[in-house]
Protein backbone atom coordinates (compact mmCIF):
# COMPACT_ATOMS: atom_id res chain seq x y z
CA UNK A 1 0.00 0.00 0.00
CA UNK A 2 1.33 3.54 -0.44
CA UNK A 3 1.89 6.61 1.41
CA UNK A 4 -1.52 8.15 -0.61
CA UNK A 5 -4.05 5.35 -0.28
CA UNK A 6 -2.93 4.59 3.66
CA UNK A 7 -3.98 6.52 6.26
CA UNK A 8 -1.08 8.66 7.60
CA UNK A 9 -0.75 8.49 11.70
CA UNK A 10 1.26 11.04 13.93
CA UNK A 11 2.76 8.65 16.67
CA UNK A 12 4.33 10.69 19.48
CA UNK A 13 6.33 8.50 21.94
CA UNK A 14 7.01 10.23 25.26
CA UNK A 15 11.00 10.15 26.09
CA UNK A 16 11.30 7.35 28.82
CA UNK A 17 12.38 3.79 27.98
CA UNK A 18 9.13 2.90 30.05
CA UNK A 19 6.85 4.57 27.50
CA UNK A 20 8.53 4.51 24.28
CA UNK A 21 9.28 0.92 23.98
CA UNK A 22 6.01 -0.34 24.21
CA UNK A 23 4.35 2.42 22.10
CA UNK A 24 7.19 1.47 19.25
CA UNK A 25 6.27 -1.81 19.65
CA UNK A 26 2.50 -0.77 18.89
CA UNK A 27 3.90 1.30 15.69
CA UNK A 28 5.52 -1.94 14.60
CA UNK A 29 2.13 -3.34 14.24
CA UNK A 30 0.85 -0.32 12.52
CA UNK A 31 3.17 -0.45 10.28
CA UNK A 32 2.72 -4.06 8.99
CA UNK A 33 -1.14 -3.37 9.28
CA UNK A 34 -0.50 -1.03 6.16
CA UNK A 35 -0.76 2.52 7.56
CA UNK A 36 1.56 5.17 6.86
CA UNK A 37 3.54 6.65 9.78
CA UNK A 38 5.46 9.41 10.92
CA UNK A 39 7.55 9.89 14.47
CA UNK A 40 8.35 12.70 16.51
CA UNK A 41 11.10 12.15 18.22
CA UNK A 42 13.98 14.34 19.53
CA UNK A 43 17.66 14.31 18.02
CA UNK A 44 19.44 12.16 21.11
CA UNK A 45 16.04 9.78 21.06
CA UNK A 46 15.83 8.58 17.15
CA UNK A 47 18.31 5.32 17.96
CA UNK A 48 15.78 4.01 20.30
CA UNK A 49 13.91 3.96 16.46
CA UNK A 50 16.81 2.43 14.76
CA UNK A 51 15.24 -1.28 15.38
CA UNK A 52 11.63 0.06 14.21
CA UNK A 53 13.01 1.86 11.32
CA UNK A 54 15.54 -0.78 10.04
CA UNK A 55 12.13 -3.16 9.83
CA UNK A 56 10.27 -0.81 8.42
CA UNK A 57 12.48 1.94 6.28
CA UNK A 58 8.87 3.60 4.76
CA UNK A 59 8.37 5.45 8.60
CA UNK A 60 9.22 8.93 8.80
CA UNK A 61 10.64 10.74 11.56
CA UNK A 62 9.82 14.19 12.21
CA UNK A 63 12.96 15.41 14.27
CA UNK A 64 12.44 18.44 16.43
CA UNK A 65 15.07 20.27 19.23
CA UNK A 66 13.89 19.56 22.92
CA UNK A 67 12.76 22.86 23.76
CA UNK A 68 15.33 23.70 26.64
CA UNK A 69 14.12 24.39 30.31
CA UNK A 70 15.93 25.42 33.24
CA UNK A 71 15.52 21.98 34.97
CA UNK A 72 17.07 19.72 32.55
CA UNK A 73 20.87 19.83 32.41
CA UNK A 74 21.63 20.48 28.68
CA UNK A 75 21.94 17.10 26.46
CA UNK A 76 19.53 15.54 28.26
CA UNK A 77 16.76 14.42 26.34
CA UNK A 78 15.59 11.14 28.34
CA UNK A 79 14.34 10.81 31.69
CA UNK A 80 16.38 7.67 32.63
CA UNK A 81 19.16 10.26 32.33
CA UNK A 82 16.88 12.45 35.22
CA UNK A 83 14.88 9.54 37.56
CA UNK A 84 11.20 9.74 37.64
CA UNK A 85 11.59 13.49 38.82
CA UNK A 86 12.50 14.94 35.61
CA UNK A 87 9.41 13.86 34.25
CA UNK A 88 7.62 16.60 34.82
CA UNK A 89 10.52 19.14 33.41
CA UNK A 90 10.57 16.84 30.21
CA UNK A 91 6.42 16.95 29.57
CA UNK A 92 6.78 20.92 29.95
CA UNK A 93 9.27 21.01 27.70
CA UNK A 94 8.06 18.72 25.24
CA UNK A 95 4.98 20.97 25.14
CA UNK A 96 6.70 23.32 23.23
CA UNK A 97 6.74 21.89 20.20
CA UNK A 98 2.99 22.41 20.44
CA UNK A 99 3.72 25.42 17.56
CA UNK A 100 6.61 23.31 15.47
CA UNK A 101 4.59 20.55 15.03
CA UNK A 102 1.27 22.54 13.86
CA UNK A 103 3.34 23.75 11.20
CA UNK A 104 4.96 20.76 9.68
CA UNK A 105 1.41 19.41 9.85
CA UNK A 106 0.07 22.67 8.03
CA UNK A 107 2.81 22.25 5.19
CA UNK A 108 2.89 18.87 5.03
CA UNK A 109 1.07 17.46 1.28
CA UNK A 110 -0.45 14.77 2.77
CA UNK A 111 -1.04 14.85 6.65
CA UNK A 112 -1.59 12.83 9.27
CA UNK A 113 -5.60 11.78 9.81
CA UNK A 114 -4.64 11.03 13.48
CA UNK A 115 -1.97 11.50 16.48
CA UNK A 116 -1.57 8.64 18.50
CA UNK A 117 0.66 9.89 21.70
CA UNK A 118 1.37 8.73 25.33
CA UNK A 119 -0.36 9.61 28.19
CA UNK A 120 2.69 12.28 29.25
CA UNK A 121 1.44 14.39 26.16
CA UNK A 122 -1.84 15.08 27.15
CA UNK A 123 -1.60 18.49 25.59
CA UNK A 124 -1.27 16.83 22.19
CA UNK A 125 -5.27 16.62 22.76
CA UNK A 126 -5.19 20.31 22.01
CA UNK A 127 -3.20 20.15 19.06
CA UNK A 128 -5.29 17.73 17.68
CA UNK A 129 -8.20 19.74 18.06
CA UNK A 130 -6.77 22.78 16.53
CA UNK A 131 -5.44 20.74 13.58
CA UNK A 132 -8.83 19.02 13.35
CA UNK A 133 -7.65 15.48 13.53
CA UNK A 134 -8.38 12.81 16.40
CA UNK A 135 -6.26 12.11 19.43
CA UNK A 136 -5.63 8.20 20.67
CA UNK A 137 -3.95 8.06 23.82
CA UNK A 138 -1.41 5.35 24.42
CA UNK A 139 -1.56 4.58 27.98
CA UNK A 140 2.27 2.99 28.91
CA UNK A 141 0.28 1.63 32.46
CA UNK A 142 -2.59 -0.24 33.32
CA UNK A 143 -6.10 0.67 33.40
CA UNK A 144 -6.10 0.10 36.82
CA UNK A 145 -3.78 2.98 37.36
CA UNK A 146 -5.28 4.82 34.61
CA UNK A 147 -8.78 4.58 37.11
CA UNK A 148 -7.14 5.88 39.88
CA UNK A 149 -5.57 8.32 38.37
CA UNK A 150 -8.72 9.71 36.76
CA UNK A 151 -10.03 9.21 40.17
CA UNK A 152 -7.81 11.65 41.60
CA UNK A 153 -8.14 14.29 39.43
CA UNK A 154 -11.62 14.08 39.51
CA UNK A 155 -11.53 14.17 43.75
CA UNK A 156 -8.30 16.46 43.89
CA UNK A 157 -9.22 18.09 47.06
CA UNK A 158 -10.67 15.17 48.93
CA UNK A 159 -7.70 13.17 47.63
CA UNK A 160 -5.14 15.78 48.22
CA UNK A 161 -6.96 16.48 52.54
CA UNK A 162 -6.88 12.77 52.77
CA UNK A 163 -3.93 11.66 55.53
CA UNK A 164 -2.46 8.41 55.53
CA UNK A 165 -4.44 5.88 53.80
CA UNK A 166 -6.81 6.77 50.16
CA UNK A 167 -9.78 4.62 49.01
CA UNK A 168 -11.40 4.97 45.65
CA UNK A 169 -14.80 3.31 46.38
CA UNK A 170 -16.09 4.19 43.17
CA UNK A 171 -13.65 1.35 41.44
CA UNK A 172 -13.64 -2.29 40.97
CA UNK A 173 -12.97 -4.01 44.31
CA UNK A 174 -12.91 -0.56 46.59
CA UNK A 175 -9.26 -0.28 46.52
CA UNK A 176 -7.21 1.29 49.03
CA UNK A 177 -3.86 2.74 49.28
CA UNK A 178 -1.16 4.24 52.26
CA UNK A 179 -1.34 7.88 50.86
CA UNK A 180 2.92 7.85 49.93
CA UNK A 181 2.36 4.75 47.88
CA UNK A 182 0.03 6.89 45.70
CA UNK A 183 0.97 7.85 41.83
CA UNK A 184 3.97 10.05 41.28
CA UNK A 185 2.10 12.12 39.20
CA UNK A 186 0.04 12.91 41.85
CA UNK A 187 2.58 12.92 45.00
CA UNK A 188 4.78 15.29 43.21
CA UNK A 189 1.88 17.87 41.93
CA UNK A 190 1.94 20.97 43.55
CA UNK A 191 -0.86 23.44 42.79
CA UNK A 192 -0.12 26.83 40.99
CA UNK A 193 3.35 24.97 40.51
CA UNK A 194 2.97 26.09 36.40
CA UNK A 195 5.17 22.33 35.79
CA UNK A 196 2.79 20.41 38.02
CA UNK A 197 -0.16 22.64 36.25
CA UNK A 198 0.75 21.50 32.87
CA UNK A 199 1.17 18.03 33.83
CA UNK A 200 -2.50 17.82 35.47
CA UNK A 201 -4.06 19.28 32.37
CA UNK A 202 -2.51 17.36 30.17
CA UNK A 203 -4.08 14.52 32.69
CA UNK A 204 -7.35 16.23 32.34
CA UNK A 205 -7.03 16.69 28.53
CA UNK A 206 -6.22 12.71 28.61
CA UNK A 207 -9.56 11.93 29.83
CA UNK A 208 -11.50 14.31 26.46
CA UNK A 209 -9.30 12.58 23.83
CA UNK A 210 -11.28 10.73 20.72
CA UNK A 211 -10.00 7.47 21.96
CA UNK A 212 -7.30 5.52 23.86
CA UNK A 213 -5.22 1.62 23.85
CA UNK A 214 -3.57 0.64 26.56
CA UNK A 215 -0.87 -2.04 26.63
CA UNK A 216 -3.17 -4.36 28.73
CA UNK A 217 -5.87 -7.18 28.36
CA UNK A 218 -9.13 -7.97 29.12
CA UNK A 219 -8.49 -11.55 31.52
CA UNK A 220 -5.62 -9.32 33.66
CA UNK A 221 -7.82 -6.09 33.67
CA UNK A 222 -11.20 -6.27 32.12
CA UNK A 223 -12.83 -5.11 35.35
CA UNK A 224 -10.99 -1.95 35.40
CA UNK A 225 -11.05 -1.56 31.40
CA UNK A 226 -15.45 -1.89 32.02
CA UNK A 227 -15.09 0.80 34.59
CA UNK A 228 -13.28 2.86 32.23
CA UNK A 229 -15.09 2.52 29.25
CA UNK A 230 -18.31 3.54 31.29
CA UNK A 231 -16.24 6.41 32.57
CA UNK A 232 -15.35 7.87 29.10
CA UNK A 233 -18.74 7.13 27.69
CA UNK A 234 -17.60 5.49 24.08
CA UNK A 235 -16.33 2.40 22.91
CA UNK A 236 -13.06 3.92 21.47
CA UNK A 237 -10.73 2.31 24.23
CA UNK A 238 -9.10 -0.65 22.90
CA UNK A 239 -6.94 -3.17 24.93
CA UNK A 240 -3.76 -4.44 22.65
CA UNK A 241 -1.65 -6.23 24.92
CA UNK A 242 0.54 -7.89 26.02
CA UNK A 243 2.59 -6.24 23.51
CA UNK A 244 5.75 -7.42 24.07
CA UNK A 245 4.00 -10.78 23.23
CA UNK A 246 2.92 -10.27 19.64
CA UNK A 247 6.20 -10.49 17.14
CA UNK A 248 7.98 -7.64 18.21
CA UNK A 249 10.42 -8.22 14.70
CA UNK A 250 12.46 -5.10 16.15
CA UNK A 251 15.20 -7.26 17.00
CA UNK A 252 14.54 -7.75 20.68
CA UNK A 253 18.41 -8.25 21.81
CA UNK A 254 18.47 -4.34 20.62
CA UNK A 255 15.44 -2.95 22.38
CA UNK A 256 15.93 0.38 24.17
CA UNK A 257 19.61 0.08 23.22
CA UNK A 258 22.61 -2.34 23.19
CA UNK A 259 23.36 -4.38 26.24
CA UNK A 260 26.42 -4.04 28.00
CA UNK A 261 27.13 -7.64 28.15
CA UNK A 262 26.76 -9.31 24.53
CA UNK A 263 23.33 -11.09 24.76
CA UNK A 264 24.55 -14.23 23.12
CA UNK A 265 27.34 -13.98 26.16
CA UNK A 266 24.10 -13.50 28.58
CA UNK A 267 22.06 -16.78 26.60
CA UNK A 268 25.58 -19.24 27.00
CA UNK A 269 25.47 -18.55 30.31
CA UNK A 270 21.91 -19.25 30.78
CA UNK A 271 22.05 -22.33 28.28
CA UNK A 272 24.47 -23.81 31.48
CA UNK A 273 21.65 -23.10 34.28
CA UNK A 274 18.59 -25.99 34.84
CA UNK A 275 15.21 -24.97 33.80
CA UNK A 276 13.21 -22.00 36.24
CA UNK A 277 16.52 -21.64 38.40
CA UNK A 278 17.51 -18.22 37.81
CA UNK A 279 16.34 -15.28 39.29
CA UNK A 280 16.32 -12.06 36.78
CA UNK A 281 16.62 -9.13 38.90
CA UNK A 282 15.97 -6.21 37.45
CA UNK A 283 14.12 -2.25 38.37
CA UNK A 284 13.73 -0.65 34.99
CA UNK A 285 15.43 1.94 33.15
CA UNK A 286 14.52 5.00 35.48
CA UNK A 287 15.23 3.17 39.24
CA UNK A 288 19.14 3.83 40.86
CA UNK A 289 19.42 1.96 44.40
CA UNK A 290 21.72 3.68 47.31
CA UNK A 291 24.55 2.27 49.02
CA UNK A 292 22.78 0.99 51.56
CA UNK A 293 19.98 -1.05 49.83
CA UNK A 294 23.04 -2.46 47.25
CA UNK A 295 24.48 -4.17 49.83
CA UNK A 296 21.17 -5.61 50.67
CA UNK A 297 20.11 -7.00 47.76
CA UNK A 298 23.69 -8.21 46.84
CA UNK A 299 23.35 -10.17 50.82
CA UNK A 300 20.26 -11.24 50.08
CA UNK A 301 21.05 -12.98 46.83
CA UNK A 302 24.46 -14.27 47.94
CA UNK A 303 22.31 -15.94 51.35
CA UNK A 304 19.35 -17.22 48.98
CA UNK A 305 22.08 -19.57 47.39
CA UNK A 306 20.03 -18.92 44.13
CA UNK A 307 21.38 -18.39 40.54
CA UNK A 308 20.81 -15.22 39.38
CA UNK A 309 21.43 -12.14 36.79
CA UNK A 310 21.15 -8.92 38.51
CA UNK A 311 21.45 -5.88 36.32
CA UNK A 312 22.63 -2.76 37.97
CA UNK A 313 22.69 0.89 36.63
CA UNK A 314 25.95 2.83 38.05
CA UNK A 315 25.67 6.90 38.56
CA UNK A 316 27.62 8.64 40.26
CA UNK A 317 26.41 9.31 43.96
CA UNK A 318 24.54 5.81 43.97
CA UNK A 319 25.23 2.35 45.41
CA UNK A 320 27.40 -0.24 43.53
CA UNK A 321 28.01 -4.04 44.23
CA UNK A 322 30.04 -4.62 47.03
CA UNK A 323 33.63 -5.50 46.60
CA UNK A 324 34.53 -8.78 46.11
CA UNK A 325 30.50 -10.21 45.26
CA UNK A 326 31.02 -11.90 42.29
CA UNK A 327 34.44 -13.86 43.46
CA UNK A 328 32.10 -14.57 46.46
CA UNK A 329 28.65 -15.89 44.04
CA UNK A 330 31.02 -17.72 42.16
CA UNK A 331 29.58 -19.16 38.67
CA UNK A 332 25.75 -18.89 40.57
CA UNK A 333 25.44 -15.34 39.79
CA UNK A 334 25.98 -12.86 36.47
CA UNK A 335 26.12 -8.79 37.14
CA UNK A 336 25.30 -6.75 34.10
CA UNK A 337 26.15 -3.04 34.47
CA UNK A 338 24.12 -1.00 32.26
CA UNK A 339 21.83 -1.87 29.70
CA UNK A 340 20.47 -5.64 29.27
CA UNK A 341 18.51 -7.61 26.89
CA UNK A 342 15.98 -7.63 29.37
CA UNK A 343 12.68 -9.44 26.93
CA UNK A 344 15.44 -12.19 25.66
CA UNK A 345 16.75 -13.08 28.68
CA UNK A 346 13.42 -13.43 30.64
CA UNK A 347 11.79 -15.61 27.74
CA UNK A 348 14.85 -17.81 28.29
CA UNK A 349 13.80 -21.03 29.79
CA UNK A 350 16.34 -20.92 33.00
CA UNK A 351 14.59 -17.74 34.29
CA UNK A 352 12.17 -18.92 36.57
CA UNK A 353 11.78 -15.85 39.28
CA UNK A 354 11.96 -11.83 38.29
CA UNK A 355 12.44 -9.41 41.10
CA UNK A 356 11.64 -6.42 39.76
CA UNK A 357 10.05 -2.82 40.44
CA UNK A 358 6.49 -3.65 39.01
CA UNK A 359 7.28 -1.03 36.14
CA UNK A 360 4.40 -1.87 33.96
CA UNK A 361 6.34 -3.00 31.25
CA UNK A 362 7.82 -5.03 33.41
CA UNK A 363 4.96 -7.03 34.69
CA UNK A 364 3.73 -7.74 31.42
CA UNK A 365 7.02 -9.04 30.02
CA UNK A 366 7.11 -11.29 32.94
CA UNK A 367 3.54 -12.40 32.58
CA UNK A 368 4.43 -13.42 28.37
CA UNK A 369 7.61 -14.99 30.19
CA UNK A 370 5.51 -16.78 32.53
CA UNK A 371 7.47 -16.71 35.21
CA UNK A 372 6.81 -15.66 38.49
CA UNK A 373 7.19 -11.91 40.06
CA UNK A 374 9.17 -10.94 43.27
CA UNK A 375 7.42 -7.54 44.12
CA UNK A 376 9.67 -4.26 45.28
CA UNK A 377 7.47 -1.68 43.99
CA UNK A 378 9.33 2.05 44.47
CA UNK A 379 7.29 4.97 42.88
CA UNK A 380 5.13 5.64 40.06
CA UNK A 381 2.55 3.27 39.00
CA UNK A 382 4.24 0.53 40.85
CA UNK A 383 2.53 0.30 44.22
CA UNK A 384 -0.67 0.00 42.01
CA UNK A 385 1.03 -2.76 39.79
CA UNK A 386 1.63 -4.45 42.59
CA UNK A 387 -1.51 -5.21 44.26
CA UNK A 388 -2.77 -5.97 40.79
CA UNK A 389 -0.13 -8.96 40.60
CA UNK A 390 -0.23 -10.04 44.45
CA UNK A 391 -3.90 -9.05 45.79
CA UNK A 392 -5.99 -9.17 42.67
CA UNK A 393 -4.42 -11.83 40.33
CA UNK A 394 -2.50 -13.95 43.34
CA UNK A 395 0.16 -14.42 40.97
CA UNK A 396 3.35 -12.36 42.74
CA UNK A 397 4.82 -12.15 46.19
CA UNK A 398 5.79 -9.33 47.44
CA UNK A 399 9.43 -8.56 48.84
CA UNK A 400 10.13 -5.07 49.65
CA UNK A 401 8.12 -1.98 49.44
CA UNK A 402 9.38 1.61 49.03
CA UNK A 403 11.99 3.96 46.98
CA UNK A 404 13.93 4.36 50.33
CA UNK A 405 13.78 1.17 51.85
CA UNK A 406 16.03 -1.16 52.86
CA UNK A 407 15.20 -4.93 53.19
CA UNK A 408 16.67 -7.06 55.64
CA UNK A 409 19.20 -9.46 53.83
CA UNK A 410 17.68 -12.60 55.78
CA UNK A 411 14.41 -12.17 54.78
CA UNK A 412 15.28 -11.53 51.37
CA UNK A 413 17.25 -14.39 51.20
CA UNK A 414 14.48 -16.36 52.37
CA UNK A 415 11.83 -14.89 50.40
CA UNK A 416 13.94 -15.26 47.30
CA UNK A 417 15.46 -18.89 48.22
CA UNK A 418 11.42 -20.29 49.24
CA UNK A 419 9.72 -18.27 45.83
CA UNK A 420 12.66 -19.96 43.47
CA UNK A 421 12.53 -23.25 45.32
CA UNK A 422 9.02 -24.60 46.31
CA UNK A 423 5.44 -25.06 44.35
CA UNK A 424 4.19 -21.96 45.64
CA UNK A 425 0.63 -21.13 44.58
CA UNK A 426 1.90 -17.83 43.02
CA UNK A 427 3.84 -19.30 40.77
CA UNK A 428 1.15 -21.52 39.37
CA UNK A 429 -1.35 -18.89 39.02
CA UNK A 430 1.44 -16.58 36.89
CA UNK A 431 1.65 -19.72 34.50
CA UNK A 432 -2.46 -19.61 34.08
CA UNK A 433 -2.13 -15.62 33.07
CA UNK A 434 0.90 -16.44 31.05
CA UNK A 435 -1.37 -18.75 29.16
CA UNK A 436 -4.23 -16.23 29.12
CA UNK A 437 -2.19 -13.67 27.58
CA UNK A 438 -0.32 -15.64 25.27
CA UNK A 439 -4.04 -16.76 23.86
CA UNK A 440 -5.19 -13.03 23.94
CA UNK A 441 -2.38 -11.74 21.20
CA UNK A 442 -3.40 -15.11 18.77
CA UNK A 443 -5.77 -15.26 16.66
CA UNK A 444 -9.46 -15.19 18.01
CA UNK A 445 -8.09 -13.77 21.54
CA UNK A 446 -9.43 -10.10 22.55
CA UNK A 447 -6.03 -8.34 22.60
CA UNK A 448 -5.81 -9.13 18.50
CA UNK A 449 -9.58 -8.22 18.31
CA UNK A 450 -8.73 -4.84 19.75
CA UNK A 451 -5.44 -4.56 17.69
CA UNK A 452 -7.77 -5.15 14.65
CA UNK A 453 -10.47 -2.59 15.42
CA UNK A 454 -8.13 -0.39 15.87
CA UNK A 455 -6.63 -0.62 12.85
CA UNK A 456 -9.72 -0.74 11.03
CA UNK A 457 -11.01 2.69 12.39
CA UNK A 458 -7.68 4.14 11.63
CA UNK A 459 -7.41 3.25 8.12
CA UNK A 460 -11.08 4.77 8.69
CA UNK A 461 -10.40 8.12 8.87
CA UNK A 462 -8.63 8.43 5.60
CA UNK A 463 -10.29 10.90 3.67
CA UNK A 464 -12.94 11.77 6.64
CA UNK A 465 -12.58 14.30 8.78
CA UNK A 466 -13.40 13.36 12.66
CA UNK A 467 -12.09 15.35 15.63
CA UNK A 468 -12.52 16.25 18.63
CA UNK A 469 -13.91 13.44 21.58
O1 LIG B 1 18.32 -3.05 31.42
C1 LIG B 1 17.18 -2.90 30.99
C2 LIG B 1 16.18 -2.19 31.70
C3 LIG B 1 14.93 -2.07 31.15
N1 LIG B 1 14.68 -2.62 29.91
C4 LIG B 1 13.35 -2.44 29.28
O2 LIG B 1 12.88 -1.13 29.57
C5 LIG B 1 11.50 -1.15 29.88
C6 LIG B 1 11.31 -0.60 31.28
O3 LIG B 1 9.96 -0.37 31.53
P1 LIG B 1 9.27 -0.62 32.94
O4 LIG B 1 9.52 -1.98 33.40
O5 LIG B 1 7.83 -0.24 32.78
O6 LIG B 1 10.04 0.32 33.94
P2 LIG B 1 10.45 1.90 33.93
O7 LIG B 1 11.54 2.12 33.00
O8 LIG B 1 10.68 2.22 35.35
O9 LIG B 1 9.10 2.61 33.39
C7 LIG B 1 8.39 3.79 33.74
O10 LIG B 1 7.24 3.76 32.87
C8 LIG B 1 6.36 2.66 33.06
C9 LIG B 1 5.24 2.76 32.02
O11 LIG B 1 4.43 3.88 32.19
C10 LIG B 1 5.82 2.65 34.48
O12 LIG B 1 4.99 1.53 34.68
C11 LIG B 1 7.01 2.63 35.45
O13 LIG B 1 6.56 2.62 36.78
C12 LIG B 1 7.88 3.85 35.20
O14 LIG B 1 8.96 3.90 36.09
C13 LIG B 1 11.04 -2.58 29.74
O15 LIG B 1 10.48 -2.78 28.46
C14 LIG B 1 12.33 -3.39 29.87
O16 LIG B 1 12.32 -4.60 29.12
C15 LIG B 1 15.63 -3.32 29.22
O17 LIG B 1 15.39 -3.83 28.11
N2 LIG B 1 16.86 -3.43 29.78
Amino acid sequence: MSSTDSAHILVFPYPAQGHMLALLDLTHQLAIRGLTITVVVTPKNLPILNPLLSQHPSIQTLVLPLPPHPSIPPGVENVKDLGNQGNFAIMSALGALYHPIAHWFNSHPSPPVAILSDFFLGWTHHLALHLAVPRIVFYSSGAFLVSVLNYIWHNLRTVRTLSSVAAFPDLPNSPSFPSDHLPSVFRRYRESEPDSEFMKNGMIANISSWGCVFNTLDDLEGNYLDHFRKEMGHSRVWAVGPLCGLDSGAGPAERGGPSAVLASDVMTWLDGCPDESVVYVCFGSQVLLTGPQMEALAAGLERSGTRFIWVVKVADGYGVVPDGFEDRVGGRGMVIRGWAAQVPILSHGAVGGFLSHCGWNSVLEGIVAGVMLLAWPMEADQFVNARLMVEEMGAAVRVCEGRDTVPDSAELARTIADSMGGTRPEKVQAKVIHEKALASVREGGSSLRDLDGLVKELHGLHGRRVTGG
